[in-house]
């Protein structure tokens, strides 16, 4: 019976601890902070050193009634009686493994691909070690990264199993809530644990770290471990009108400070939109502030639009700030099949941070979704679109896990459950640049609000932001593209050069009442 607890898996490494620290008392501090199993991993010491670290290890663990694997050395395990074996891609079989271990011993491969995952259920083992998700300087990679959303998948083939699944590779304190929440299948399978080695073992109060690791790891259970959203039952239109209406008068009354690092191609027009709403943008790009400016901001917007390599860092550190801060980060992957730097970029920011809205139009959404049927020309798609929209929003907020907003004549917005369909606009958005990068700017100002919101009502602790994202992103939508109805309805717009300044001015005096009366949704 594997009644093992994969929550807090150690995989133990003698090198790394801190100058002065013993191992015994390293291990045994850890565990006192909630370690629930332990692999002993000693790739070099022969084999009488390997017995004796393990015996002994065996012994501090015993104490605490936390199971213990040996890496790689069958012959180990038996000796010392552990509960199992952690095997290499390249170790011992797992069928010789098996037959040469007692009954009920349990038996864990590293996974670095969804053929490794097929192969270990063939295999019969008890659980898999995915990894490595981050990249690590713990272990020589022999395989690329996985990245947090390639774990996915992995898990999905896991359904119907009883195989567990722990993700290992440089995960931290700092990155727990990240892993957890993206390391989940779009069928719901989420890991069983986390495989930590260098944050706890090389710190001199690995107590302390094991602690932390333990609450993160409850306060994300505590949730709707697994799910993306908390369940709601179908939203009436009212119910999201009235929220609507909130987020706009939380906006003016609040003011909210919204730090964008976008294009250069409409900074200016997206500070000037985000102060007609009421909010008070800051266009900052250098990466020593990010940390200094999550704490002080509502919500972040991340635009790849002009982005070069330099610009990396800064939405990097933007990003992964806003997720410790729990805050908004809204996303927009400008042009992203236009080239190969643009989609590595992409995915690279995507598996180190996670997005709280992803905003895009067809042809950049196709491209993130791994899509053949819309294409892009540079930061425009081509074409009529998705045959069935809805669907395609749905599925790729279920992936990504976040919400999705699909811009067009139609904007599709997705929680990855229940997706709003949005019928206001006006063609003339289609006519000056950056109509779409407007909307991001939109969007991130009321998800912002739907943080002030949110933060007194809901428990958020296992959550990686606070407050209605859903909401945030149709309110942003909605506010922009009924302001733009009714400017380009004015006498004096007589094209794109008088439309942009009318819609920042009728952005400026529009109400919550203009929104509601001329907002056309659709739930579905
Ligand atoms: N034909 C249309 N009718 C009404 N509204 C439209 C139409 N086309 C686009 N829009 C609106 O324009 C806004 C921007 O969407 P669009 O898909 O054009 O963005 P985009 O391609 O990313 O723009 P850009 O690259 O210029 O930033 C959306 O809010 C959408 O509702
Ligand atoms: C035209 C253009 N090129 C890079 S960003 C941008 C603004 C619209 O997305």
């Amino acid at each position: 019976m594997d009644d093992i607890n994969y929550s807090l898996y150690l995989v133990t490494g003698r090198d790394l601890l801190p100058p002065g620290k013993d191992y015994f008392q390293s291990l045994e501090e850890s565990l006192q902070g909630g370690v629930s199993v332990v692999q002993i991993r000693e790739k070099k010491a022969d084999t009488a050193e390997f017995l004796d670290i393990a015996r002994r290890s065996k012994a501090v663990c015993d104490k605490y009634n936390v199971p213990i694997l040996i890496n790689d050395r069958v012959d180990v395990a038996i000796a010392i009686n552990a509960r199992g074996v952690h095997l290499g891609q390249t170790d011992m079989s797992i069928a010789t493994a098996r037959s040469l271990l007692p009954e009920g011993a349990i038996i864990g491969v590293s996974c670095n691909n969804e053929n490794h995952v097929r192969a270990a259920i063939q295999d019969g083992v008890d659980y898999v070690g995915i990894g490595a998700v981050w990249g690590t300087q713990t272990k020589q990679l022999t395989s690329p990264v996985i990245g947090v959303r390639g774990v996915g998948k992995m898990l999905e083939i896991l359904d119907g199993t009883e195989v567990k699944a722990v993700a290992i590779g440089g995960i931290k304190t700092t990155n727990l809530l990240r892993t957890l929440h993206g390391c989940v299948s779009t069928t719901d399978h989420a890991l069983d644990g986390v495989a930590v080695v260098s944050d706890i073992v090389a710190s001199k109060e690995p107590r302390v770290v094991a602690e932390k690791f333990t609450k993160i790891l409850e306060a994300f259970r505590a949730i709707n471990f697994g799910l993306l959203v908390a369940p709601r039952s179908v939203p009436s239109k009212d119910q999201i009108l009235a929220s609507v209406n909130d987020l706009i008068n939380t906006v003016r009354k609040t003011g909210p400070l919204v730090h964008q690092i976008t294009n250069t191609v409409v900074a200016t027009q997206s500070a000037n939109i985000t102060l007609a709403l009421g909010a008070s943008p800051i266009m900052a790009t250098e990466p020593q502030e990010m940390g200094d400016l999550s704490r002080i901001c509502g919500a972040l917007l991340v635009n790849i639009g002009t982005m070069r390599s330099d610009g990396k860092e800064s939405m990097t550190l933007a990003g992964y700030h806003a997720n410790m801060n729990k805050k908004p980060v809204v996303f927009d992957p400008v042009g992203v099949g236009a080239s190969a730097f643009r989609k590595e970029t992409v995915k690279d920011l995507l598996n180190t941070w996670q997005a709280s809205v992803i905003k895009g139009n067809a042809g950049e959404l196709a491209s993130i979704a791994g899509s053949t049927e819309v294409a892009s020309k540079g930061v425009d798609s081509v074409g009529s679109g998705f045959s069935d929209p809805s669907s395609f929003v749905r599925a790729l907020a279920k992936k990504e896990r976040c919400v999705v907003v699909l811009t067009g004549p139609v904007d599709y917005i997705s929680d990855g459950v229940w997706v709003a369909a949005l019928r206001n606009g006006h063609e003339i958005l289609r006519k000056f640049t950056g109509s779409g990068c407007i909307v991001g700017s939109s969007i991130a100002t009321y998800c912002a609000a739907a943080v002030a919101v949110g933060r007194d009502t809901e428990n958020t602790d296992g959550r990686l932001v606070y407050g209605d994202m859903f909401i945030g992103a149709i309110a942003g939508v909605l506010v922009l593209t009924v302001a733009a109805e009714i400017a380009a309805k004015r006498e004096d717009v007589k094209g794109p050069g008088t439309f942009l300044p009318a819609l920042i001015d009728e952005l400026w005096v529009l109400t919550p009442s203009d929104v509601l009366s001329m907002a056309r949704i659709d739930i579905c």
